[in-house]
């Protein structure tokens, strides 16, 4: 299979935490190589026609998955992902945003400590998280990520804000600000930003949040500007067709952590 030379997966068994727009589709692009078991919050939550399915974090941890990957909310990543990583068990976190509280982000860092696992940050909707790795030693890098959604990603944020997106007639700045505070005001929607901001450095970056009636897919743009030269990156993502707020991109960016984990060979 393309791009996972090298890995040893048919044994491998990997928990999915939620089972909305990315969870459904990780299920549908792992299955046939792992096995799978999915995390829902009660019975009544849909779940996988096939494999397991279970309803607490202590009966996913009595599973014992190699790997669990976390795509429900980043509230369920701060409640349940602690256990995980105590128990020893690796940890793709999707709502990369929850590292953005403070507490939060020391007590997923302790447990990891404690259980001597890791806890893994995907590139998620975005990419060229290696480059902004290599520019954060750089005392002047400077990194701006904007991201540019349709209005449909935005139906909630607009209404609170008291504005109608249907009449919105050309590109509205939500916010402009950390990448920290973007990820607690827009938990749904702004996690690539801090994703970004734990490649480069919180301190180089700034985070500008647009809803755009003018655009029909998820734009991620970063721009970077250091000693090293300067980068323009710029992702254009289909939105998926079940949650507008999140990338296709997203779950095959999860799956292929997930595979990069296993991986003998790693890009
Ligand atoms: N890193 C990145 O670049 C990106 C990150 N994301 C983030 O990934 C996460 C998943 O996104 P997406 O699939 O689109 O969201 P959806 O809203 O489509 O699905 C989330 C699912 O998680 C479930 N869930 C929520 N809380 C819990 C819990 N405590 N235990 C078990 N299941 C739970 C929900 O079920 P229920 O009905 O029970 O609430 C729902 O089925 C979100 O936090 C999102 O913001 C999204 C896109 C990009
Ligand atoms: O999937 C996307 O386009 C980005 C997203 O929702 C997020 O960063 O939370």
């Amino acid at each position: 299979m393309a791009g996972t030379a090298g890995v040893a997966s048919h044994l491998r068994h990997v928990g999915l935490i939620g089972f909305g727009a990315i969870g459904r589709d990780l299920h549908g692009q792992l299955r046939a190589d792992f096995d799978l078991t999915v995390l829902t919050r009660s019975r009544d939550r849909a779940g996988p026609k096939d494999g397991r399915h279970v309803h607490s974090i202590e009966a996913l941890i009595a599973a014992g998955p190699d790997l669990v990957v976390e795509a429900a909310a980043q509230a369920a990543a701060i409640e349940l992902v602690p256990a995980l990583l105590e128990a020893g068990i690796d940890v793709v976190i999707g709502s990369t945003g929850a590292l953005g509280d403070g507490a939060a982000a020391e007590r997923l860092l302790a447990a990891a400590e404690a259980g001597v696992a890791r806890l893994i940050v995907p590139a998620g909707a975005v990419g060229g998280l290696d480059y902004l790795a290599a520019i954060s030693s750089l005392a002047d890098a400077r990194v701006t990520y904007t991201s540019r959604k349709p209005v449909a990603a935005w139906a909630g944020e607009l209404a609170a804000a008291g504005i109608d997106g249907s009449r919105l007639a050309g590109a509205h700045v939500l916010f402009e600000g950390t990448a920290r505070e973007a990820a607690r005001l827009y938990p749904r929607n702004v996690n690539a930003g801090l994703t970004v901001a734990l490649a480069a450095g919180h301190g180089r970056t700034r985070v500008r949040v647009v809803a755009d009636p003018s655009v029909t897919h998820n734009t991620h743009q970063i721009t970077v500007e250091s000693a090293a030269g300067s980068a323009l990156m710029c992702f254009t993502n289909l939105p998926s067709p079940s949650n507008p707020k999140t990338s296709t991109l997203t779950a095959l960016s999860l799956a292929a952590a997930v595979r990069r984990h296993f991986a003998t060979l790693v890009i």
